[in-house]
């Protein structure tokens, strides 16, 4: 199931997003003792976190991670880490737990088993899992050209697998397909004339050219998109 929200501005997409995240987060509170929700980076997020992280929920008792990570350590500007840390770990959402997926490995690739395991023993399913788009078609760190774009789709894929990026920092570590559907509901958000087009084309079926579409071209799990000019 695919349902859209448009809105005329980012702000008011944010407050409508960090809302119906909240709902979403309080429903898998009641039952689910501790509850996931998962992230994504870039620039697109920040004011969904800033209006998100001073909701009234039992924060202590949700776990948030990332959607996918740049290999590049927390004092990096391009951390995604860093970035939810600075934007959403704050306020009410402060005693939140964080997993981060940047190890600290010299690769993503080394750190796959690592990774794999602290995933696999996180409560399932994931409450959310708010997904961002590149303007080439991208979602979480799964790229149009990334040599493990048809790793990270298979049915059978782990819940997180090193990928390669368009550009720098462009070593990445992604959720797959898989683990990002076995999600209670995924959010797609999004904003801005180039975005739209691809959507419009990803819209249309499964594509490689378009990673997105393979989330958007299922009916398993919801899918909410939330978009402005
Ligand atoms: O590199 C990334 O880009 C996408 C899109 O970012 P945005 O700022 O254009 O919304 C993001 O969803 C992903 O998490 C990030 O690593």
């Amino acid at each position: 199931m695919l349902q859209q929200h448009a809105f005329s501005d980012g702000q008011q997409l944010a407050l409508a997003l960090a809302s119906e995240l909240a709902a979403t987060l309080r429903n898998a509170l009641d039952v689910q003792q501790e509850v996931v929700l998962a992230v994504s980076g870039g620039k697109s997020p920040v004011p969904v976190f800033e209006a998100l992280r001073e909701v009234e929920l039992d924060w202590s008792r949700v776990i948030v991670t990332l959607v996918d990570e740049r290999w590049v350590s927390t004092s990096d500007p391009a951390s995604n880490e860093a970035l939810v840390r600075q934007h959403l770990l704050q306020g009410r959402a402060a005693v939140a737990r964080f997993v981060p997926m940047f190890t600290g490995q010299s690769s993503a690739r080394q750190a796959e088993p690592l990774l794999n395991a602290t995933f696999a023993a996180l409560p399932r399913p994931f409450a959310a899992v708010v997904l961002g788009m590149g303007d080439d078609g991208h979602t979480a760190s799964l790229f149009p050209a990334s040599p493990q774009l048809d790793a990270g789709l298979a049915a059978d894929a782990p819940a997180c697998l090193a990928q390669v990026g368009a550009a720098a920092p462009t070593e990445r570590m992604s959720l797959t397909l898989p683990a990002i559907l076995a999600a209670r509901k995924v959010f797609l958000q999004f904003a801005g004339a180039s975005k739209h087009a691809v959507f419009a084309e990803a819209l249309r079926g499964a594509d490689r050219r378009w990673p997105v579409s393979y989330v958007l071209a299922q009916s398993a799990t919801p899918v909410e998109v939330f978009h402005a000019p």
